[in-house]
């Protein structure tokens, strides 16, 4: 067993005129090569969730552990480190630069790396062809299609071959043939590099896509599904499961399979 990812007992209060407890008492593990999904209605702290684990914001109490290592402890410096070396980001309006080529968008992390030059454009063309985007990288990004800036956002995070790769509603914005596109590369990237992924989603049939499935309520982790044999049963219960938490017609995907 080798664990990519442990949460402690996290709680995050967002001080201010009224605090609010945005994540009470969460822990669980993450091994490696798990594929797993946040759900929970709007405002049940899932956002909050990613951003304490990706050490954009810092718990209140409890601790993150990312290959053994709390980030939280580092200083700023050894921090920015941390995060290029050990994480992975793929957002929902992908964060593409758009004065900079597919090619240099890529190379990005690397660059702020100082990985030698050679390096990088070796490794930028190797993840380049394994995501089927090589002729897309002297394209400018908005030349190309958003399902091909997906790609390019994986490429992206994948490139200096992060630990954990966290995914905030990458299908958020997508039509469903997209969204298809988006999670086959995703599962790809799960099963044939080993990556592990952390993915907040509020659509029922992409969460069925991962192995398990985390649902929180009032900052609380109120349940996990693990994935069975049948996909369709897997959506079943996660529907059921949302229905149950209730938070409005948002949360709960259209009947897909
Ligand atoms: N910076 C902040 N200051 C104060 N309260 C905040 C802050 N950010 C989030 N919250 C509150 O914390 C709670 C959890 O927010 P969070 O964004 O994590 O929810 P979410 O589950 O991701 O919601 P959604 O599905 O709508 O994106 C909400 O009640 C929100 O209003």
């Amino acid at each position: 067993m080798n664990k990519i990812l442990s949460v402690k007992n996290l709680q995050k209060i967002y001080e201010g005129k009224m605090s609010h407890t945005a994540l009470s008492n969460v822990s669980f593990d993450m091994e490696k090569g798990e594929f797993t999904a946040v759900m929970g209605p709007s405002g049940s702290g899932k956002s909050t969730l990613l951003q304490v684990i990706s050490t954009i914001d810092s718990p209140t109490s409890g601790n993150v552990y990312i290959n053994g290592k709390n980030p939280h402890t580092l200083s700023q410096e050894e921090l920015a480190s941390f995060r290029r070396n050990q994480l992975g980001f793929i957002f929902q309006d992908f964060n593409l630069i758009h004065t900079l080529t597919v090619e240099e968008n890529i190379m990005l992390p690397l660059s702020l790396e100082n990985v030698p030059a050679k390096e990088v454009r070796k490794r930028t063309k190797k993840i380049a062809e394994y995501l089927g985007i090589s002729k897309l990288l002297p394209k400018r990004t908005f030349e190309i299609s958003g399902g091909q800036a997906q790609r390019v956002a994986a490429a992206r995070a994948l490139v200096h071959n992060p630990s954990l790769i966290l995914a905030d509603e990458p299908t958020g914005n997508l039509d469903s043939k997209a969204t298809n596109d988006v999670m086959k590369l995703l599962k790809e990237l799960n099963r044939k590099m080993d990556s592990t992924i952390l993915m907040v989603t509020h659509d029922a049939y992409v969460a069925s896509m991962c192995g398990r499935v985390l649902f929180i309520k009032d900052g609380r982790l109120y349940q996990e599904m693990t994935a069975g044999d049948s996909q369709t049963q897997f959506y079943q219960n996660i529907l059921d499961m949302l229905t149950f938490l209730g938070g409005g017609q948002n949360d709960i995907a259209s009947n897909r399979i």
